[in-house]
Formats: structure tokens, sequence, C-alpha cells
């Protein structure tokens, strides 16, 4: 496979994938929802619901490497004791959906460069909020999802109370749990160990 923007060497495709978890199970990308069955989804990127307006994946599936779904099982059972749970957006993204975001949109602020890849890419980023585990709505954040604006920077000083208090309790949850908040986007976390697996460019139904 040849790409515009980035040496094909640094994409992998299955074989290579496949070679990967052979060496190393944890390389694994697994379906979030079959490791944490409360969570919430909402893909966003499967519907026409999005910044693209366009269907950009042929099913509502969340992925993510095995070692970024343990860890995001921990975040869910803290949120647990306080009666909050998780809906998430977006978690792996073929490389392949990463160029045509950045085609259309090619503000790096909130669309990953192709030339270095997303983390999403990695399997390693996950965009999500909190959610209210007794009505199952989600929680005031400053922003709705992907609202590419400065109102959404993780730490935009205008919101109302209750919207930052949301905004920094999912902060200091994730932030405890291996995650870093991506300063221009809320909603999107990087695993902290994301260095260790290649950007990968596999649909969803050859996992
Ligand atoms: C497109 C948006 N949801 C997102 O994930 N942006 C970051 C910067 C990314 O593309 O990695
Ligand atoms: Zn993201």
């Amino acid at each position: 496979q040849h790409y515009k923007y980035i040496d094909s060497t640094r994409v992998c495709g299955i074989a290579g994938y496949k070679a990967q978890v052979k060496a190393d199970s944890n390389k694994r990308l697994v379906e979030i929802i079959k490791y944490i069955p409360a969570i919430k989804l909402d893909i966003r990127y499967a519907t026409t619901n999005n910044f693209m307006h366009r269907v950009m994946y042929r099913q509502a599936k969340a992925y993510a490497r095995l070692p970024v779904v343990k860890a995001l099982a921990e975040v869910e059972a803290d949120l647990k004791t306080r009666g909050l749970g998780l809906k998430i957006f977006d978690a792996y993204r073929p490389y392949a959906v990463t160029v045509a975001f950045y085609k259309t949109t090619p503000d790096t602020n909130f669309v990953a460069n192709p030339k270095f890849g997303s983390k999403h890419n990695r399997g390693c980023a996950i965009d999500l909020t909190l959610i209210d585990l007794e009505t199952g709505k989600e929680l005031q954040m400053p922003t709705g999802f992907d609202s590419f604006s400065k109102k959404a920077s993780a730490n935009y000083p205008g919101a109302t109370p209750l919207q930052t208090a949301n905004r920094e309790l999912l902060k200091t949850i994730m932030h405890a749990h291996g995650f870093t908040v991506l300063p221009t986007e809320w909603w999107h976390y990087d695993f902290d160990g994301w260095r260790n697996y290649q950007l990968a460019d596999i649909p969803f139904t050859a996992l």
C-alpha cells in the first residue's frame, strides 16, 4: 500500500498486525464492549452525525489495544462508585480515515496530521464523555463532541462551573489511569504507552 503523506513502512496492514500480535499478544486490538459490557457507544463516524457529514465506518464498533482497554476498565470501575459511566464516540481509527479527515479539515488543532498519524491509528486514543448511570444521559461538558472551537480546549476558562467540574472530573480520573488529555479537545485521551504501538490501516471488518 502506498501513502501520500507517510512512508508506507510506518503503517501496518493486516499481515503486519498479525505478525506483531503473534510476537506480543498485548498488541491485540480488542472490542471494548467485550471487556467493559456496561460502556455506552455512540460511534459518530459510523453515522452522518459527525463533522464530515459522511459515514466513515461500516460498523459502529470501538476497538483499542488490550492494555488500553484494561486501563479503561479501571476508569469505568472508579466512575461506577460515583454513579457515573463512560460513553465512547471513537477509539481505534484506520489510518485511511485520518487521511480523509485531514483532506477536508487540515487543521492540526483538531485533526491529526497524516504525516505523523493519529494516536487513534495506533489503537491508543479514545474520544469519550461521562454519563449518569441512573439516567443514561451525558453530563454537561463545555461543548459537544468534535466541536472544533476554542471552547473545546481542555483548559477553556469560560465554561460554566458545572461544565468545568465535569470536564475536570473526567480529566482527573483518566489521568489517574494512564491517559493524557489532548490540550485542544476535552473529549480526546491518549494512552500513555502509545509509542509502543504502530500506526495501523485495518478496517474493523478485518479485525
Ligand atoms: C477528529 C477528532 N475526533 C480527533 O480525534 N482529533 C485528533 C487530533 C486526532 O485526529 O488524533
Ligand atoms: Zn480523538
